[in-house]
């Protein structure tokens, strides 16, 4: 395990402290570490270790079913949205070669009369792991308590209302997505565990990954192992709030590289928190962050519209 960061640090505790000096300065740093890295290390995210334990057990305990049993699972008119997805069906947009992965994606479940309910799949269930779904659903809330945090202090940071974002990600489609990356067998080729990317939503939070290999890409061009504390979890911007922002936040490039040849029996878990708004929120460039320097970059556009743009680009949806 990692001794030192190579990304900035936070502590949410600052920003839920009560306290509003600490807040203040939680803000300025999320917000500084946002336009120069796009990655942070967040500790005290309120995600308990036993939680992040329970999910990862049941995950492996997932990928672990016969290839049958999780293919049964798999249903292409959801375009991976819900349930598994098998090796060899996503790839990065820009690249032909899939991605040495498969994944379980679990969505929002709706709980009160909002009429969203209606636009989303249900979430599959796994029979084989009875576990499964209530720790993802418990996990699923966890990631969204924090993320909402997160995207207070960066309305602040922006000069928005402290709540701009809470009523657009409340019911938000938001992804739990488990990954398995398996051992590797035979020389990959160009293939890589995850190729080269940015993500498509606002902020994405990640728990501990289970092996190294999460890379980022700087300012110089070098790719950076993305390191952090067993207590920590990485969140980084994605593409929906760089536009959002006119990128003054950046959704930096990340990879997924493949282990050195000793460990090519081993296989590597991880399981972000995709965190998107509902279908319905605006991303039109704010107006605070565009002038006369920084005219608008991006044509106006929903959070549904660009979300299947994306999933047609990587080849999950047709
Ligand atoms: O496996 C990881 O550590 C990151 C995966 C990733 O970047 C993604 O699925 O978007
Ligand atoms: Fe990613």
């Amino acid at each position: 395990m990692a001794t030192v960061n190579t990304i900035p640090s936070v502590d949410l505790a600052d920003f839920t402290s009560g306290d509003p000096a600490r807040k203040a300065a939680f803000v300025q740093q999320l917000g500084k570490a946002y336009e120069d890295v796009g990655f942070v290390a967040v500790r005290n995210h309120g995600i308990s270790d036993e939680l992040i334990a329970d999910l990862y057990r049941y995950v492996q305990e997932f990928f672990k079913l016969p290839s049958d049993t999780k293919r049964s699972y798999e249903i292409p008119e959801l375009a991976g949205q819900r349930g598994y997805t098998s090796f060899g069906k996503e790839h990065a947009k820009g690249f032909d070669a899939p991605d040495l992965k498969e994944f379980f994606q679990f969505g929002q479940s709706v709980e009160d009369n909002d009429p969203v309910k209606a636009e989303y799949p249900d979430n599959v269930q796994v029979k084989e792991v009875p576990a499964f779904t209530p720790t993802f659903f418990k996990a699923y809330r966890g990631f969204e308590k924090a993320g909402r945090a997160l995207l207070q202090a960066i309305a602040l940071y922006l000069g928005l209302d402290e709540h701009y974002f809470d009523g657009r990600i409340h019911n938000g489609n938001s992804i739990l997505r488990a990954i398995h990356y398996p051992p590797i067998t035979q020389e990959p080729e160009s293939a890589i565990r995850a190729e080269q990317h940015e993500d498509i939503n606002l902020i994405t939070l990640l728990v501990g990954a289970s092996a190294d290999g999460l890379q980022i890409l700087d300012k110089q061009g070098n790719w950076v192992p993305v390191t952090s504390l067993p207590e920590q979890i990485v969140v980084n911007v994605g593409d929906m709030l760089q536009r959002l922002t006119n990128n003054r936040l950046k959704s930096t490039t990340h990879r997924v590289v493949n282990p050195p040849r000793e460990l090519w029996g081993t296989s590597r878990f991880s399981i972000p928190f995709f965190l998107h708004p509902k279908s319905d929120m605006d991303l039109t460039c704010l107006s605070s962050c565009v002038n006369e320097k920084h005219p608008a970059e991006y044509a106006p556009i929903t959070a549904g519209a660009y979300l299947d743009e994306r999933l047609r680009e990587i080849g999950l949806k047709k």
